[in-house]
């Protein structure tokens, strides 16, 4: 199987979590753009969906799935998204497509956050991915210095703007012992405005693809 067919067997099983009549939060990326295109064939059966990016939402209307405003919702039981990697304890790096922010504001607001991935996500301790840190313009160069200082290498994701105007560093050589710790310490410098780690939201429940089949994991949390 190639690693497309992995993530759009994730996704598939990730159909099933849909609750009728529910609005479902919609995360970004290739693996969840499977997840949409499912969600089309059953888009009678729901309220409408919470979108995570512009790219996500374009997909969502051509589908004909109706687009709620976040901000008139209380009750988001599900968040479906991908991962750029996962560990154990269903902690993540995500934001390789740089739509980080807003994939935290939704799935802070989700009640169960579904991750669906290929097992190639699967790692032992996260960093080997670059943590994406989405930061405001004017601060960029000093928030350089203070990735420096906590032991990361950040390097501008040239040429990219995200959804909210902001820009993108990719953090390379963190070896990330405690995710939790360093989420919040990036977290601390000012002009950051979200980063990639999502310890303490994590997943919930995990829909991992291997060429067996799809592993269903509940988090210990
Ligand atoms: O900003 C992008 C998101 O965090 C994605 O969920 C993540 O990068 C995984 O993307 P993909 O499903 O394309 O591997």
């Amino acid at each position: 199987m190639t690693q497309d067919e992995l993530k759009k067997a994730a996704a598939i099983v990730a159909l099933e979590y849909v609750p009728e009549g529910a609005v479902i939060g919609v995360g970004t990326g290739s693996t969840v753009n499977h997840f949409i295109d499912g969600l089309g064939t059953m888009r009678e059966r729901i309220a409408g969906a919470v979108s995570s990016s512009e790219a996500s939402s374009a997909r969502l209307q051509a589908l004909g799935i109706p687009l709620l405003d976040l901000n008139q919702i209380t009750d988001l039981p599900v968040y479906v998204d991908g991962a750029d990697e996962i560990d154990d304890s269903f902690a993540m790096i995500k934001g390789g497509g740089g739509a980080l922010t807003r994939e935290k504001i939704v799935a802070a607001v989700a009640t169960r956050f579904i991750c669906i991935c290929d097992a190639s996500k699967r790692v032992e301790c996260l960093g080997v991915f670059p943590l994406p840190v989405e930061v405001l313009p004017m601060a960029r160069a000093y928030v350089e210095r203070e990735l420096t200082r906590l032991g990361g290498r950040p390097v501008l994701r040239e040429g990219f703007v995200t959804d909210n105007g902001n820009l993108i560093l990719d953090v390379h050589g963190l070896r990330i012992a405690d995710p939790r710790r360093l989420e919040t310490d990036i977290n601390q410098i000012v002009g950051v405005v979200a980063n990639g780690l999502f310890a303490h939201r994590g997943a919930d429940i995990l829909l991992l693809a291997t060429p067996g089949g799809v592993d269903r994991m509940v988090a210990q949390h």
